[in-house]
């Protein structure tokens, strides 16, 4: 990326270059929206710091938060396209956030059985909330959750993310990016901004890029486990190079028959290992 930087430190906007050590031609990712950088007094950005994740539609460094947004009628909510976003945001290295719109569509009853579907959450730490963006339900405390936070939206077309961008955020565009509370260290974007601003500090991205229903680029069966944090037991299985697929003696099959673990989330499990396994392990 040529030209300048907008880089934000204790509450001010510095227009910055970027030091030529620091530009690879062939790269557009030297420095990107949401990258916490150092720059010096006459604003020449000197380093930028290692990013605790990336997502590339749009380029963004740096997420707290990937809402993954269903809605719980028109369309009806997908538990296996649940699965596959978290999947991602795990992949990605984001903290995935379940919200459901749209419950004035749906009968108390129905909230919950979708309560109890998605029990297993709980045990991944994954938060849930249930809004309406028509009827101002839920949005409260959905703001308060991501407040100061960046946080990217994510979910199937028709769910609601625009609506719920619109009374999340400011209304207006900034190019600005997070302040930071050290002095000569900011989050900054370029001209084309895609952070949005948060009514309260923090801010929003709408995230085109993470609705898909393909699976992320999992190189082979230890890296798909270690996308299923319930499955890292305390109790060892009885081969060290258990894949929880056929073996005997396995912890986390034992786990899912003891109901510790979801029946839901494993036959998720199996689903993606036999998929990946045809679709790309193979042809490896
Ligand atoms: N009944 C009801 N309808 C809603 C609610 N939120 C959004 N809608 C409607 O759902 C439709 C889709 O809303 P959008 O906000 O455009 O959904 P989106 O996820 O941004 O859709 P894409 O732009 O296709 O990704 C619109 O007709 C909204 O009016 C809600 O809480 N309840
Ligand atoms: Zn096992």
């Amino acid at each position: 990326m040529q030209g300048f930087y907008y880089v934000e430190s204790q509450g001010q906007t510095y227009e910055c270059r970027l030091r030529g050590i620091l530009k690879k031609t062939d790269r557009k990712d030297n420095c990107i929206v949401g990258d916490i950088v150092e720059f010096s007094e006459d604003c020449s950005i000197t380093k930028v710091f290692e990013r605790k994740n990336i997502i590339h539609r749009p380029l963004v460094a740096n997420i707290d938060y990937i809402v993954i947004q269903f809605s719980a009628m028109d369309p009806r909510l997908d538990y296996e396209r649940i699965n596959i976003l978290i999947l991602n945001s795990y992949y990605h290295r984001i903290k995935p956030v379940i919200i459901i719109n749209k419950i004035d569509l749906v009968e108390e009853s129905e909230i919950e059985e979708i309560k109890n579907n998605l029990d297993y959450l709980k045990a991944l730490d994954i938060d849930l909330f249930f809004v309406s963006t028509a009827e101002n339900i839920g949005i409260e405390e959905v703001k308060s959750y991501i407040q100061g936070h960046v946080t990217a939206f994510g979910g199937p077309s028709g769910v609601g993310k625009s609506s719920i961008l619109n009374l999340l955020q400011e209304g207006t565009t900034l190019k600005v990016g997070e302040t930071s509370r050290k002095l000569k260290r900011g989050k900054h974007t370029t001209r084309a901004t895609t952070l949005l601003p948060l009514k309260e500090e923090g801010f929003v991205i709408d995230t085109p890029g993470f609705s898909s229903v393909d699976l992320p680029e999992i190189s082979n069966v230890q890296e798909l486990i270690d996308l299923f944090p319930e499955f890292d037991l305390d109790e060892p299985c009885k081969f060290s190079n258990c894949i929880h697929v056929n073996e005997p003696g396995c912890a986390v099959k034992n786990a899912v028959e003891g109901g510790s673990i979801s029946k839901e989330r494993y036959e998720f499990f199996l689903r993606c290992y036999e998929k990946l396994k045809i679709e790309r392990w193979n042809k490896l």
